[in-house]
């Protein structure tokens, strides 16, 4: 069976949270979507910007209409604004009777605009008791447990717990709000706490995150799932939503995450990183599982959240500094070897960057010049090795340091803040400046892929796939 799944929840024109996201998850989940607006949201991934709420004898007539006409398998409650709306769905809950009810007790959105009057918290508390899960982020689990912001798992669990035993229903905590490599959500009754891990992914494309999983937990319920194997299902699921979040590139705040992902994997048109599947896009795609081990990695974490040791970092900079040096010169390579004026024009240019921007950089860091590391040597010689290729193959050799370093920059630099001790490593990768000759360089590589002969370009997506995997080498190597 289809399960008919109800959102009633605020809007998000950008389409990433409340009702679109609502909607798409649903969708995503093989239910029957249905929407009732409680209040229009004028926002995007930026933030809120104003709030209209229509009269709440609509909200009423909304309701009713459609449980009026339909059999509703699960509601899904979002941004419920103030008090008399909130009254208005007690009644029409109490009338119905769904047989799922998921509460999200959304209250403020990610950019710190409320959603939800200070004066109705009591009336969500209320709500909290009469519906079947309640999926509080840690902010809204403290007002709904009344009591500071949890800011350890152990103490959330507590404040879960107590709100579980005050209502007598089941509550979802979610981990996304600590810190650390996993971002751990639970399944807490009164009685037993049981854990869900996932991965943290590092990233800015979370918006919506929130009103995702709760109709997912909805939409699953719905169809027959416990809540923990629903909470197993919906977090890979998220899990994966957010790390091909910012493929989609929507807006410039802190965009959604892609609903329809495992759609696109199994459909090359809707890939969501290539309008068509160019070279580098496939190459890209075919690089995940290194690039997740990238990501993954111990260095990387800690260089982003800041607390990677000193003399790490240092080694890091000094192997980087060597790589640097040889890399301007393979860049100068390209560019002799180079057709088009442009293209000639281009290397050069990164060649000279190379060499003065970044090595500018190390030099605020690195005390003489060391010897290479092993991965560092054999780096630097797959990319001689590459040059021995031609320009095909050379090209596709150097982008993936471009492309992953501009990839993790954009990424990392969500986690900047004044006493960062590495903010200037991650603002010099989240440049746009960098940004935008990393995607010249790949629409290059692209153009040269598609005048290549077919052994030309099997040649080029080897040595791109070896780049990358000597990329992850130096990252594990400090
Ligand atoms: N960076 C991340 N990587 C992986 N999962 C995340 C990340 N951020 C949030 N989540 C997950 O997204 C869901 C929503 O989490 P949270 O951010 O706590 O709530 P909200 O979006 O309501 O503020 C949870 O399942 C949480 O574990
Ligand atoms: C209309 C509307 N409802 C809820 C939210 C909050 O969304 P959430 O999933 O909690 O995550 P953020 O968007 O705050 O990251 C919203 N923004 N708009």
């Amino acid at each position: 069976m289809t399960p008919r799944v109800l959102s009633i929840a605020g809007t998000d024109p950008s389409g990433g949270a409340g009702i679109q996201a609502d909607l798409k998850t649903i969708g995503a989940f093989g239910g029957y979507g249905m929407a009732v607006v409680t209040a229009l949201v004028a926002q995007n991934t930026e933030g809120v910007r104003s709030v209209h709420v229509p009269p709440p004898a609509f909200l009423a007539e909304q309701l009713d209409a459609v449980s009026d006409d339909v059999v509703i398998d699960a509601v899904k409650l979002g941004m419920l604004h103030s008090t008399p709306l909130i009254d208005i769905v007690v009644a029409w809950l109490e009338r119905v009777r769904p047989p799922v009810v998921v509460l999200d007790p959304v209250m403020v959105a990610t950019s710190g605009d409320r959603l939800l009057d200070a004066a109705a918290e009591a009336a969500i508390r209320r709500l909290c008791a009469r519906v079947d899960l309640v999926t509080p982020n840690l902010p809204e689990l403290a007002v709904l447990a009344g009591q500071p912001e949890a800011t350890t798992w152990a103490a959330a669990v507590d404040q879960a717990q107590a709100l579980a035993a005050a209502t007598d229903t089941v509550v979802l905590l979610k981990g996304g709000h600590l810190a650390g490599a996993t971002s751990a959500d639970a399944v807490v009754t009164a009685e037993a706490v049981r854990p869900v891990e996932g991965r943290r992914v590092i990233t800015t494309t979370t918006h919506g995150t929130g009103c995702s999983l709760s109709s997912a937990m909805a939409t699953l319920r719905a169809s027959g799932f416990s809540w923990f194997d629903a909470l197993g299902h919906a977090k890979e699921w998220l899990t994966g939503a957010i790390e091909h979040g910012a493929a989609l590139e929507v807006g410039r705040g802190n965009g959604p995450i892609d609903h329809f992902h495992h759609l696109r994997e199994h459909v090359p048109h809707l890939r969501a990183d290539v309008g068509s599947p160019t070279w580098t896009g496939r190459a890209w795609d075919d690089s995940a599982p290194v690039r997740d081990r990238v990501d993954a990695c111990e260095f990387v974490r800690r260089l982003g959240d800041g607390t990677l040791e000193p003399e790490r970092f240092a080694w890091y900079l000094a192997q980087d500094a060597v790589y640097l040096g040889e890399y301007a010169e393979l860049l100068a390579r390209a560019a002799a070897l180079a057709g088009a004026p442009e293209e000639q024009a281009f290397w050069a240019r990164g060649s000279v960057a190379a060499q003065e921007e970044e090595m500018r950089l190390h030099r605020a860091w690195v005390a003489g010049m060391p010897a290479a590391a092993p991965a560092t040597r054999a780096y630097l010689d797959h990319l001689h090795a590459a040059h021995r290729h031609g320009y095909e193959v050379l090209i596709a050799a150097l982008l993936p340091c471009s492309w992953l370093y501009a990839d993790l920059g954009r990424r990392l630099v969500a986690q900047d803040r004044p006493a960062h001790p590495y903010g200037a490593w991650l603002r010099t990768y989240a440049d746009p400046a960098f940004l935008d000759a990393a995607e010249t360089a790949r629409s290059i590589v692209d153009r040269v892929a598609e005048a290549a002969s077919s052994d030309g370009r099997n040649a080029m997506t080897a040595a791109f796939a070896a780049s990358m995997r000597h990329e992850l080498a130096f990252f594990e190597a400090p």
